[in-house]
């Protein structure tokens, strides 16, 4: 299965999101990140990706969760989610992203993808899980899920 990552930076009861603008998720709101290339570790990909799609210099990025992400039957992706508190530079757009800043209570779970109002409560309260997340072969509508609470990474 593709390895692959996503950040939320987050201050004062704040996410940072991007507009998606291409590849996978193209349209929707979700954390910057990307594929892990080979010899990379998920942090590195994490500072290297959030660098590249909105300029912001992450530091100690803390893995919260992760998950299977499915279409169909076939897997599609493996997520490795972080957190971060410690950022530096303005956020940019570039032609991959366009980023902005939700509070907690105003995060767009209508623009998101459909498993993401299910663990991003948890990322906010600091809580770390992991699930596995089945769409139609199309990638339009979850059609199982399983996520868990509490896990150690
Ligand atoms: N928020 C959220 N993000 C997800 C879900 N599933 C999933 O793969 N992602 C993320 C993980 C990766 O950051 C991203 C897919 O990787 P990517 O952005 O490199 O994929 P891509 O098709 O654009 O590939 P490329 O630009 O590298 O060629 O989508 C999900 O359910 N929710």
């Amino acid at each position: 299965m593709q390895p692959a990552t996503l950040c939320y930076p987050i201050r004062n009861e704040r996410v940072l999101l991007i507009r998606k603008k291409r590849g996978l998720g193209e349209g929707k709101y979700v954390g910057p990140g990307g594929k892990i290339e080979d010899g990379e570790t998920p942090q590195e990909t994490v500072i290297r990706e959030v660098e590249e799609e909105i300029h912001v210099t992450v530091a100690a990025p803390t893995k919260v969760g992760e998950f299977e992400f499915v279409f169909g039957n076939e897997p599609k992706m493996f997520v490795h989610v972080f957190r971060a508190e410690e950022f530096s530079g303005v956020p940019q757009e570039t032609p991959e992203a366009d980023p902005r800043w939700f509070d907690f209570k105003n995060v767009p779970y209508d623009e998101m993808w459909e498993d993401d109002r299910l663990w991003m409560p948890h990322l906010f309260s600091g809580v770390t899980f992991s699930g596995c997340f089945q769409f139609d072969s199309e990638g339009e509508q979850m059609v199982e899920h399983e996520l868990v609470t509490g896990v150690d990474f």
